[in-house]
């Protein structure tokens, strides 16, 4: 299986339970491995045939920025809806991190698979 990446992508929302977490904004990292055949690009060398980073990228960090979620895993689930629907991801694995919300961890978050099997 190929995948297309975005590993350590952060952006600034508002996430969290607590009431003093909703005045205020925190970074969140996103992990993002997508299943894609890469063949077609690799032998066009034409971005039109090829899963987009940048574009999806620009996605997630427009929707992330403008969200207020409660939980991180609501917001790691609507990610890869938007991924799967948007972009035609068949299969994904998501992480969304809040590095830093627990004193003595380096990161605390959620990881999710989603789509089935490819070959
Ligand atoms: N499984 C989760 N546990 C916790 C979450 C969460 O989103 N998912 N959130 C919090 C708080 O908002 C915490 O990040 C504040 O530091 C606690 N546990």
């Amino acid at each position: 299986m190929d995948t297309v990446f975005i590993r350590g992508l952060e952006v600034e929302t508002v996430i969290g339970i607590f009431d003093w977490e909703r005045r205020i904004r925190q970074r969140v990292r996103i992990d993002l491995e997508m299943a894609a055949d890469i063949a077609q690009a690799a032998a066009t060398d034409a971005i039109e045939d090829a899963l987009d980073y940048k574009a999806i990228g620009k996605r997630i960090i427009g929707f992330v920025g403008d969200s207020e979620f409660l939980l991180v895993e609501t917001l790691a689930e609507q990610v890869a809806g938007i991924v799967r629907e948007e972009f035609g991801v068949p299969w994904l694995r998501l992480s969304v991190s809040k590095p830093g919300a627990l004193r003595g961890a380096d990161d605390v978050g959620v990881t999710i698979e989603r789509g089935g099997q490819w070959q």
